[in-house]
């Protein structure tokens, strides 16, 4: 294998960069025909994998919507990124998490472990108890070939009251992030690698990585950008994030509900594939 961070160049440059979620919510399941059940949430996962799994670089199961399910729901998450796996789809489990570092080792043998059935190739991480305490998911990441990908500047709106705030030091918490990541990522960017360490940048964030003095290629991330679709950006909200950046290679859109909502057809569902895609190629005119 390679690292993480080559795999997913790979796959996108072999299908482009549009990530699908994975988030059963109840009024989809329902949409669907579902019950709101670990066996629904199950279905429902089985149903986009095998309908887009040689479509899409990589696929992002939402955890919390499996957890809703308890101990059946996580089996259900399982099997979807065995399924994953199975196919040739990348997969990111949206977990989100973030504690203190031995803690944190824990929820890296979790989700990173060489040996665990929750670990796909990548993980969502917060660094809101300090970068430093992603250490041990960092190094269990490296050493297993997979990634991560920090929150920097989240897609909602109450994110920008601790992502903006300034330090002693003058740097706001999201470039001081971005810093760190390019730390993270050094030896990734001088063999002009993909770095393993992705972030998140929500498409929905306007002129806030300019405003902050963030330059995201400097990080050598993938950079994940929630905030398509169903909250309301598109191609132009992500060419005010990324300028002309957005080309580059390290940008990865991601959407959930406005793919999901095609569903259970799988031809529906490739077709919407399909749409986003094209509407997101005009970022490139
Ligand atoms: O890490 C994420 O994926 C994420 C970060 C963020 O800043 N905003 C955000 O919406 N997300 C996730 O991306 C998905 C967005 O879903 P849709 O709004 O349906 O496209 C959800 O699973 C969110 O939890």
């Amino acid at each position: 294998m390679s690292s993480f961070g080559v795999r997913l160049a790979s796959k996108v440059a072999e299908r482009g960069s549009l990530v699908v979620g994975i988030d059963p919510h109840p009024g989809l399941l329902a949409a669907w025909g579902l019950p709101d059940s670990a066996r629904g949430v199950a279905e429902f996962s089985r149903i986009v994998v095998e309908s887009l799994a040689d479509l899409v670089p990589m696929v992002k199961p939402q955890s919390a919507l499996y957890e809703r399910h308890g101990s059946q729901g996580v089996a259900a998450l399982e099997d979807t990124l065995s399924l994953a796996r199975e196919l040739g789809v990348l997969s990111l489990v949206d977990a989100k998490r973030g504690d203190i570092g031995s803690t944190m080792t824990a929820y890296a043998e979790a989700y990173l472990g060489p040996m665990s059935s929750l670990a796909g190739d990548a993980v969502t991480l917060s660094p809101y108890l300090g970068f430093g305490s992603l250490q041990p998911a960092l190094e269990m990441a490296a050493d297993n070939e997979r990634g991560v990908f920090v929150l920097a500047l989240t897609s909602n709106p109450e994110g920008a009251s601790v992502q903006h705030a300034t330090g002693p030091e003058g740097r706001s918490v999201a470039a001081t992030i971005a810093r760190d990541v390019a730390e993270a990522n050094a030896d990734a960017r001088r063999r002009g690698e993909l770095g393993s360490v992705g972030m998140v940048v929500g498409a929905t964030v306007g002129d806030a990585v300019r405003k902050l003095g963030i330059d995201l290629a400097e990080t050598a991330a993938p950079l994940l950008a929630p905030g398509v679709g169903a909250q309301g950006a598109g191609p132009d909200e992500l060419r005010a994030v990324f300028g002309l950046s957005a080309s580059n290679g390290q940008l990865l859109p991601t959407t959930s509900r406005a793919i999901l909502a095609h569903g259970p057809d799988p031809a529906a569902l490739r077709q919407a594939v399909f749409d986003a895609v094209a509407e997101l190629d005009s970022l490139t005119d």
